[in-house]
């Protein structure tokens, strides 16, 4: 016996739960062997991105193609028996099924040759697919409608005459009953679902790019996700809790970008308010500092760019008063050197910055009272209470980071990995820096903790409680404070890079996290920090754009360390010259898969183009991995210790067996 009475005894309350679900013996046992049988299955496969920066094309192109592996897939299967035109064709029917069947229908002469062939072939690339997990597994994946008729199909072995017949006959049926589309939609959505297990974002969804709104809306359908915040993401956050600070750093960024689609479309926040003020201050004055960032490729009016730029001027100098409020109330943050709002001579046009003055772009700062510089005017003051009432109660907002609160965190650790978007701020010796934490000194894995706490209590505390002033204060820290975690840099000089023409104060340092982990040493030494002490375990992280197109591999520290910023923002595709990364990890190992920049989902469906994709493999292991060895392994055999100590206490009659119930038939 591997358990003894007393053992039993002091497990029953737990054990006669465990007995309402495998009421005999018989249950018990065909439990463990499913179990034990699952345990010795590869391991899912895992995909990881970051900085997707509302590039919602083609992120939402990329969870279409799994990164490309579908179109593997269908190579796999048919790259001998049907040329790559018909290959391409199959595969954009996979990633876009209702655009597609719309345009085949239309040009197809027989469809019902056409529906038998295309049911055919997408049966097998999701046979190929759910070919690693197991029936209940594949089962569970399916859409409701059809999970019966799917589930036949993949396990119908048509090798057999009979069989073949029964086969053929299903797949008549459901084109006579004019079920296809419906089926081969449901296929599509089955395949995508099975080739990636679980998605990590490793943040950055927000800012940059066009509509980070409809990437959210993207993660909050996958069935299995969770996301690593960005400081991109934590002001969002930040400005849905209602920080005004926060709200006037989303509002600066956007409308750096020309971007207020996404504020005004995807949130429905209004912006006429800040139009209005903006149109009333600096309607009449030079503005030129302030210009957002334009596409070339897109026609802007220019009376449009002059009023964006009045409200770039209108939110930055708010944002700058704002800003020098929090440091002011939070010493512990040490940023004081970011004060600069008191440091101008308005006389001779400057700035000091550390021990020097420097010449001012633009200094007319008509609302900036040189007594009293960190304080709004009453105008201000009201617009930023109209925009904070808009943040508040925007439905979509609050809705995309309550999913960011439920899935989300400072970090994960996860199958061997550790994930996290920025840094673990080290000292300039390399170790864990200490921060003060309300009087203790936390560094490392405390210190994150600590920060993700804060984090949350900045959108859950009870309004106006000193709780959730502090935590809201601290998201903004989280997005741009002197090493924060998600930030690691000394500073950020939006103030510099809008107004001071030189370059060299426009640098930003980083923190020394980003040359120790050069080394793989400190790597392990981290990794370690966070209980990961396995050869192959890695960090994997995003933020700093890999220049890939000079020569940096996202490989770093001798495979210790994995950064997967490859630039799916496009204001950022010149510096990497990619279009991002997805990083796989499966059960054969890990491969690193960078995208090259994509034309748009129109021409993808039209023209069957996908997103070219080239992969490297970085690490192959001995052995194929199984789910006994990943982390979802250990909560299977802590399932299968307690299923046999209730088979021991059905055996030794501590616990009474009871006819399991007719599960019913179909
Ligand atoms: O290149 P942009 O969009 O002007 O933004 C520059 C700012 O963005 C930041 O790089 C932060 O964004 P990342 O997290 O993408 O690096 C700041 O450090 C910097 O001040
Ligand atoms: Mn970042």
């Amino acid at each position: 016996m591997q358990y003894s009475q007393p053992e039993i005894m002091e497990n029953l309350r737990y054990l006669k739960a465990l007995s309402v679900q495998y009421p005999n013996v018989q249950a018990a046992c065909t439990e463990i062997i499913n179990l034990q049988a699952i345990l010795n299955l590869p391991k899912g496969t895992e995909h990881f991105m970051s900085d997707l920066h509302g590039e919602y094309e083609a992120f939402n192109h990329i969870l279409s193609n799994a990164s490309g592996v579908i179109r593997e897939k269908v190579d796999i299967l048919f790259s001998k028996t049907l040329p790559a035109q018909e290959r391409a064709v199959l595969a954009t029917l996979i990633y876009y099924p209702e655009e597609k069947l719309k345009e085949l229908k239309e040009s197809t002469g027989d469809l019902e040759e056409w529906y038998r062939i295309t049911l055919n072939r997408l049966i097998e690339v999701c046979r190929l697919v759910g070919s690693k997990y197991t029936r209940s597994k594949v089962r569970k994946a399916l859409p409701c409608d059809f999970e019966y008729i799917i589930d036949e199909l993949l396990h119908t072995n048509y090798d057999e005459l009979n069989k073949e017949t029964y086969y053929e006959n299903i797949i008549s049926t459901i084109i006579d009953i004019e079920r296809a589309d419906e089926f081969i939609l449901a296929l599509s959505n089955t395949i995508k679902r099975l080739v990636v297990d679980r998605l990590h974002i490793v943040g950055d969804i927000f800012d940059r790019g066009p509509r980070a709104d409809i990437v959210m809306d993207s993660l909050m359908e996958h069935h299995c996700v969770d996301i690593q915040w960005g400081n991109h993401d934590i002001l969002w956050m930040g400005a849905a809790a209602g920080s005004r600070t926060c709200i006037a750093n989303v509002l600066n960024n956007s409308i750096t970008y020309h971007n207020l689609e996404v504020v005004e479309i995807g949130y429905g926040i209004n912006l006429r308010p800040l139009a209005l003020f903006a149109a009333e201050t600096y309607g009449t004055k030079d503005v030129s500092c302030f210009l957002p960032k334009l596409l070339e490729s897109r026609y802007y009016n220019p009376k449009d760019v002059r009023l964006v730029a009045c409200m770039h001027k209108a939110i930055a100098v708010i944002l700058f008063k704002l800003e020098g409020q929090i440091i002011l109330r939070n010493p512990s943050f040490q940023m004081e050197d970011r004060l600069l709002l008191d440091k101008i001579d308005y006389q001779r046009r400057t700035v000091r910055i550390g021990d020097r003055d420097y010449p001012l772009k633009d200094c007319d700062f008509a609302t900036v009272d040189p007594q009293n510089p960190y304080q709004l005017t009453d105008e201000e003051t009201l617009l930023m209470e109209q925009l904070k009432f808009s943040f508040l109660h925007s439905e979509k907002l609050q809705r995309h980071v309550q999913f960011l609160y439920s899935k989300g965190g400072m970090y994960k650790c996860c199958n061997h990995n550790l994930l996290f978007h920025g840094c673990i701020p080290l000292d300039r010796d390399g170790s864990f820096q200490q921060f003060d934490c309300e009087g203790k000194r936390l560094s490392g894995r405390a210190f994150l903790d600590y920060t993700e706490q804060l984090a949350r209590q900045g959108y859950n505390a009870p309004p106006h409680s000193r709780e959730r002033l502090r935590g809201k204060d601290f998201l903004w820290f989280l997005w741009c404070g002197r090493n924060s975690p998600l930030f690691g840099r000394d500073k950020i000089t939006t103030f510099e890079r809008l107004l001071v023409d030189d370059p060299s104060l426009w640098a930003e340092e980083k923190n020394p996290y980003y040359h120790f982990t050069a080394e793989e040493e400190t790597c392990v030494r981290i990794l370690r920090e966070f209980g990961l002490d396995h050869p192959h375990a890695h960090i994997i992280n995003g933020h700093v754009p890999v220049r890939s197109k000079d020569g940096e591999t996202p490989v770093k520290a001798n495979g210790r360390l994995i950064v997967i910023d490859g630039g799916f923002c496009r204001a950022y595709q010149p510096v990497t010259g990619i279009a991002g990364y997805t990083l796989v990890y499966n059960s054969h190992g890990i491969r690193i898969i960078s995208h090259a920049p994509f034309d748009g989902a129109r021409d993808a469906i039209r023209n069957n183009r996908d997103i070219l994709s080239t992969s490297v493999i970085f690490e192959t292991m001995e052995n194929r991995i199984k789910v006994g060895e990943a982390d979802e392994g250990q909560g299977i055999q802590e399932n299968i210790q307690g299923l046999r100590m209730l088979l021991e206490a059905y055996r030794c009659g501590i616990i009474k067996e009871t006819a399991k119930k007719s599960p019913g038939r179909r």
